[in-house]
């Protein structure tokens, strides 16, 4: 692919900046729904799956003219969106600074395609793994692996952090209905607090460790494997315990030996696979082990799905595209900082956090794949919590703040636990609703003015309170409705997103898939960390590093 010119240099964009200039302060959603009765219409898509209902994207309440929208997908022709996507599948590596692939789509592949990575057809590898981790689950939930004691496996912690922890921890709690029995905790922080707590209450004879870390070096995985494997052979008196509670998920067989786990109980994966890209491989397993196989070869179903709907669909009618385009109006035109992810379902109460490092450490950059520096802003922050909390803690700055949060609110037409008759659902689903129609609508002056005056507010109080209930509107909100969550459109979704941010680091011309923002801070830390195994005060630091340090160990 001939180098892309930086983003502010294309002449679509140009074109683009021209218009929002001239005219981006006067769209004004709410108008545009009085003007054209088919906007739903127009600005939603429906993705029918085979057996989980229909997806819906609803993008209506969007700052979007006919024109706008026209560029926007204009805007993507010219960045060769399409173009990337397919050396993407195709197993280019487009990783530059790493020199690798991408192809986590392969890993969720569910036709009988091959999917070749330097000539050779990747797929009876991911298909090995995925035999051994379906006979290593029936093996723990059947009861039929034991522990060192002859007991059957309980509990399940995963030890890993960032995309070795992140996935897995969102997709169990997200597919908590779907859980078979086991007990599975999440160990990721060095922070002696995360691994003590879990240990408090789990038994050595009934616990599996997974070790879970594709480099197997990360400091934070190996010091918190390290402490649990001291922790299992200080209570069975055991060495050779490790072999019946301990499994490996990596890229490195040799460090995962050198740990002392047994290669037959390492589930391995490839350097083409991005860590935060990595729940559809062998980092998967605790998600295997808790929603059971079956369960989790649906959630590779629904990527699967979605990853055919990006490989085949019309710009037009392509949601990640769509989702991405969107994105980019509101970061590169309108300067909105930030993007809030909004699931109004309790048990995708991770799923933000989750894209925190999906979005954050695949767009975090500033430089382009041409090593220029870029003149423009790339990846938004991405946070956000389960609605209707999110309504008592941040909703007062989105609809009344000094600034513009696009928001993807998500939401199951149907819940899991319809409890009270299902009354609790219609609730939260009227809130689900009712907030993107307030975000978009607004209450003017005059509507402020009459329901204060109905209250019986009149004159100089009337005067004082008017302007601070005037809710200005016009904030943008994308909605997105599926059946129900499950394996498959959990995974539709996951993939959904994960494209998204793809679509937009191709039309940022950024590298997408390295992270190497996350080492100089481990580089100092590695620095500090003899400077603290005494009381010795340091000066080898600036002032605040020195005096932090020396205050620190005062407390000692
Ligand atoms: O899976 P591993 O190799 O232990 O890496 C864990 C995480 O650490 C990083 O911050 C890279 O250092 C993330 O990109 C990655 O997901």
């Amino acid at each position: 692919m001939s180098a892309l010119p930086l983003l502010t240099s294309d002449p679509v964009y140009q074109q683009i900046k021209e218009y929002h200039s001239k005219h981006g302060a006067d769209i004004n959603i709410k108008q545009l729904f009085e003007k054209d009765s088919c906007r739903f219409a127009k600005y939603s898509l429906r993705l029918q799956t085979p057996n989980d209902g229909d997806i819906l994207l609803d993008y209506s309440k969007n700052r979007i003219t006919e024109e706008v929208w026209g560029l926007l997908l204009k805007l993507a022709e010219s960045r060769k969106v399409l173009e990337a996507r397919d050396a993407m599948f195709a197993g280019e590596k487009i990783n530059i600074t790493e020199d690798r692939a991408v192809l986590h789509t392969a890993l969720r592949n569910r036709s009988n395609n091959p999917i070749l990575f330097e000539g050779k057809d990747v797929m009876p590898e991911v298909r090995a793994v995925l035999d051994h981790m379906k006979d290593f689950t029936n093996q723990v939930l059947s009861g039929q692996w034991k522990g060192c004691t002859g007991k059957k496996i309980t509990d399940v912690v995963n030890i890993g952090i960032g995309g070795s922890d992140l996935g897995p921890l969102m997709v169990t709690e997200a597919l908590k209905p779907y859980c078979k029995g086991l007990n599975t905790y999440f160990v990721s922080n060095i922070d002696g607090t995360h691994l003590a707590e879990v240990l408090k209450k789990v038994s050595y004879e009934t616990t599996l460790f997974i070790v879970a870390s594709k480099t197997f070096t990360t400091q934070e995985t190996i010091t918190n494997a390290t402490s649990a494997k001291r922790w299992l052979i200080e209570h069975s008196q055991n060495e050779n315990a490790v072999a019946k509670h301990f499994v490996a998920l990596s890229t490195n067989a040799e460090k995962v030996s050198a740990f002392g786990i047994d290669l037959q109980n390492m589930f391995g994966f490839w350097d083409w696979v991005g860590g935060r890209y990595s729940l559809w491989s062998a980092i998967g397993l605790s998600i295997s082990l808790s929603i059971g196989f079956d369960n989790f070869e649906q959630l590779l179903e629904g990527a699967f799905f979605m990853d055919e709907h990006f490989k085949t669909a019309p710009l037009a009618k392509n949601t990640p595209v769509i989702l991405a385009l969107l994105g980019i109006w509101y970061s590169n035109f309108y300067n909105a900082e930030t993007h809030a992810l909004l699931p109004y379902d309790q048990y995708l109460h991770r799923f933000a956090a989750y894209f925190q490092q999906g979005d954050m450490e695949s767009n975090g950059k500033f430089v382009t794949k041409g090593s220029q520096e870029v003149d423009f802003s790339t990846g938004p922050i991405v946070w956000g919590e389960p609605g209707t909390n999110g309504q008592h803690a941040f909703y007062q700055l989105i609809h009344q703040g000094t600034r513009l949060i696009p928001c993807d609110f998500i939401a199951p037409a149907v819940s899991h636990n319809p409890i009270a008759g299902g009354a609790h659902h219609k609730i939260l689903l009227a809130n689900f609703l009712a907030q993107t129609e307030a975000l978009m609508a607004g209450k003017s002056p005059e509507q402020a003015k009459a329901e204060l005056e109905k209250a019986g507010v009149t004159g100089a109080k009337l005067d004082k309170l008017l302007p601070h209930k005037v809710f200005k509107g016009n904030r943008p909100t994308n909605s997105i409705v599926v059946k129900r969550v499950t394996p498959f459109t959990l995974g539709a979704l996951i993939a959904l997103y994960e494209h998204k941010i793809f679509t937009q680091g191709i039309i940022w011309n950024i590298n997408s898939f390295d992270q190497w923002g996350v080492e100089l801070g481990k580089q100092l830390a590695k620095a500090i960390e003899p400077e603290l195994v005494n009381t010795d005060p340091v000066s080898s630091h600036d002032g605040s590093t020195n005096g932090l340090i020396n205050f620190i160990k005062s407390n000692w």
